[in-house]
């Protein structure tokens, strides 16, 4: 093809010229992103892979057009090398490594050195292998940027310091690379080796089992067998590969030795091709300026198949990292805008707290959150345990009849009395003082975690204010109990200062008798009667309802001369006979007249007494309980009330309605504002990395954009298939660049001319 045909045909070819570029110029930015914000961002990569010695290093040396990976007969490739070659404009031609940065290597040997010098650190000098990379830049105007990884070969015995395993050591690194979809796998077999048994395309078969990605290279066509060829081979009659093979004839050990340049070595490869009738007709398939344009076309191919996908992730990445930027901001310098910042966080920070009591904030669907949390609190927790609470379970019908007997002093009592109902139903009320004082704290605990939860990411920023804005809002909120405690204890008092038996929901008077005759005396009647928790008694022959201004007393007649066990003296002494009950339960025997004779002993009282039981006791048991139930049942409703009020008042909204006000008093302040708004170190270093990060995302993206991806322009210069359009257009390729990566090498089959890509 005449020069200015080549040119001409250039034109349309430049859309896919930009693609390489590209993928070079986002691998850089990838490299400079950490672990996390590269994960994700595979990049085509070329991959040469195969047994060892069987002329990867050589293959990779022939694509770049220079002299410079160590090779030999022995193990070269040591450590996975990733070769970066990247076309400028400048006439000068550098290498770089990662491990050096800014250290420009103009000579060649010498790069060669520092590849032998890094393996030999990283892997020994001993046949050692190591799975850590080297990673080194050819800056040149003579190449095609492309990335290319020579990994270390196959091998089975172990040697020197390599371990027992081996194989499957350098088997298992090989596949960590080729594995991914976006490598380019050359699998490369030494053609003076059993080619049907090749350990490159074995392995390239378990990652890439259709064939979409593996370019079959052959090496050493030089040395095989006298009177035996690759032909067949290359042809894909043994082997079938989708992407074809490529045979090569790169430089022997002698050559090496002999420092034969690239130049002669690829004059001396396009003579034996075009000598050998072995290969006659198969130029397609001959030659590094074959394979390295077969690789620009497949390259291409899957760059603009992964771009969309590439674009995606780096958007998404995007916005993850500007909004991590966001919440660090820049830094305020000025104290007025410092002064705002604060105001603002106190700002946020109190709404976020009403939105999370209210629930207006974010609704979690797996948990209960914020004031959902508050009403379980009361409801569910609080009301319930009260309602489960059965008002005389802690009080025993011997306390009850001598509470009763108590209260009637040394006369004993003459009628059901309201004082042992009192002095029993004031013990049960005060019961509920510490089941309120928890909710009150319950309620605290869980403003404690809603304030925990309302520190906004901006705090981050500021660990100080963060920290006393935690130790603000405790005191806050520990103030806030207080009050409440105290309304809860007032509360308490005041239902146990004051018994009211005219409550109209209160069942007493002549309704209990009735009710609690039923439950002591002998069936006579059958009708069971109950007291309904709205104060109703439910019988089957009796229905009363709670009566207003009827109180529970003087119903019922007292046996004056009860009388009282004296004998047991082992009883608790809090519910022991005391004072006048013991004098007026004294037993006294005989009469005064009997003193003229002999002296009737009275039997000294034991320090406790006990009363009798009677069926009339029983009575008046069952009434005093039925009345404490009763009563109870009117005191808990109202507690079940009024504490949740109490502690909403004084707790929750007051902190809704003054936590604002409370904070900017105690942080708003000229002389604080400095060291509340004092960023750590950690937080300047880590803005200072998170603005790298977008900067370099940034610049990935706008570099996706600046190129238009049109896959179908692309392709139609391209035919991967090599049969309807015919001449593969290849970026990089000229009559000045046959072997597609060294322009200044000379025109050798006219590939461009005649070739159909057999793949
Ligand atoms: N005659 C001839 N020798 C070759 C050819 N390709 C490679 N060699 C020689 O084979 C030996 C091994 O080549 P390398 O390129 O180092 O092979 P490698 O696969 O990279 O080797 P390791 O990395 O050590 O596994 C060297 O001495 C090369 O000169 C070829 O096509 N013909």
């Amino acid at each position: 093809m005449a020069k200015s045909a080549a040119a001409a045909e250039a034109a349309p070819e430049t859309v896919g010229q930009a693609v390489i570029p590209l993928v070079n110029s986002l691998q850089d930015i990838i490299a400079r992103l950490d672990g996390d914000a590269a994960a994700g961002l595979e990049l085509p990569q070329v991959a040469a892979i195969g047994g060892q010695s069987s002329g990867k290093s050589s293959v990779l040396e022939a694509l770049v057009g220079r002299d410079f990976l160590p090779r030999g007969p022995d193990i070269c490739t040591r450590r996975p090398l990733v070769l970066q070659l990247v076309r400028h404009s400048a006439p000068e031609e550098w290498g770089e490594f990662l491990h050096a940065p800014g250290c420009r290597f103009h000579d060649f040997e010498q790069i060669k050195r520092e590849i032998q010098l890094e393996t030999d650190k990283e892997a020994g000098d001993n046949k050692g292998v190591s799975e850590k990379q080297i990673r080194l830049k050819i800056f040149s105007p003579n190449v095609l940027d492309i990335t290319l990884v020579d990994l270390p070969g196959i091998t089975r015995v172990p040697v020197g310091d390599q371990p027992s395993d081996i194989e499957s050591r350098i088997r298992t690194m090989i596949m960590q690379y080729i594995k991914h979809p976006s490598c380019i796998i050359l699998a490369v077999s030494p053609a003076n080796a059993d080619l049907a048994n090749s350990d490159a395309l074995q392995l390239a078969r378990l990652a890439d089992p259709d064939g979409s990605r593996t370019i079959g290279v052959i090496t050493k066509l030089d040395i095989m067998d006298r009177g035996t060829d690759a032909r067949n081979f290359l042809l894909g009659n043994v082997i079938p590969l989708k992407l074809g093979y490529v045979g090569l004839v790169n430089r022997s050990q002698e050559d090496i030795n002999f420092n034969r340049s690239v130049k002669d070595a690829l004059a001396f490869e396009e003579k034996f091709f075009s000598t050998l009738p072995a290969y006659h007709g198969l130029a397609h398939c001959c030659g590094v300026p074959q394979l390295a344009k077969k690789l620009n076309m497949i390259l291409l191919k899957h760059i603009t198949d992964m771009l969309p996908g590439l674009k995606t992730r780096i958007n998404a990445q995007l916005v993850a990292v500007a909004k991590e930027h966001a919440v660090y901001g820049d830094t305020v310098e000025s104290a007025a805008g410092q002064g705002v910042k604060l105001l603002n966080i106190l700002r946020k920070y109190c709404e976020a707290f009403s939105s999370m009591v209210e629930g207006k904030n974010r609704i979690s669907t797996d948990k209960l959150s914020g004031g959902a949390r508050i009403h379980y609190i009361f409801q569910s927790i609080f009301v319930k345990s009260l309602e489960e609470v059965d008002p005389c379970k802690s009080i025993t019908d011997e306390d009850i009849r001598t509470t009763i007997q108590n209260s009637g002093g040394p006369k004993g009592a003459m009628f059901l009395p309201e004082v042992p109902f009192e002095i029993l139903v004031r013990k049960q009320i005060g019961r509920l003082l510490d089941p309120s004082l928890q909710c009150a704290q319950f309620i605290y605990d869980e403003l404690i975690k809603i304030s925990h939860g309302c520190l906004t990411s901006e705090l981050q920023k500021f660990p100080i204010l963060k920290k006393r804005m935690s130790e603000v809002v405790s005191s806050f909120l520990r103030d806030g109990l207080r009050p409440a405690e105290t309304m809860i204890t007032h509360i308490i008092e005041m239902e146990m200062d004051y018994i009211n038996t005219s409550h109209p929901s209160f069942v007493g008077g002549t309704k209990v008798v009735e009710l609690a005759k039923h439950e002591v005396l002998p069936p006579k009647t059958s009708a069971s009667l109950s007291v309904h928790k709205d104060g109703t008694i439910v019988g089957s022959e009796i229905q009363l309802t709670g009566e207003r201004g009827q109180k529970s007393r003087a119903v019922f007649a007292i046996d004056a001369n009860r009388r009282a066990t004296s004998d047991q003296g082992d009883m608790d002494a809090g519910t022991s006979l005391t004072g006048g009950s013991q004098m007026g339960n004294s037993q006294l025997s005989g009469s005064p007249s009997s003193k003229l004779h002999t002296i009737i002993q009275l039997k000294e009282p034991p320090i406790t007494l006990k009363p009798s039981e009677t069926e009339q006791d029983a009575m008046e048991v069952a009434i005093v309980k039925l009345l404490i139930k009763s009563y109870y049942d009117v005191v808990r409703k109202s507690i079940e009330d009024a504490i949740p009020k109490a502690v909403m008042h004084f707790l929750v909204n007051h902190t809704k309605r003054d936590l604002h006000n409370f904070l900017i008093r105690k942080l708003y302040r000229e002389n604080l504002l400095n060291e509340l708004m004092r960023e750590t170190d950690e937080v300047l270093i880590r803005r200072q990395r998170i603005q790298e990060t977008l900067e370099v995302l940034e610049q990935a993206h706008r570099t996706l954009e600046e190129f238009p991806l049109e896959a179908e322009k692309i392709e139609k210069g391209y035919d991967l298939a090599g049969h309807a359009t015919g001449l593969p257009k290849i970026h990089g390729l000229s009559e000045d660049s046959p072997n597609g990566i060294y322009t200044s090498s000379p025109n050798r089959y006219g590939v461009h001319k005649t070739s159909h890509l057999v793949i």
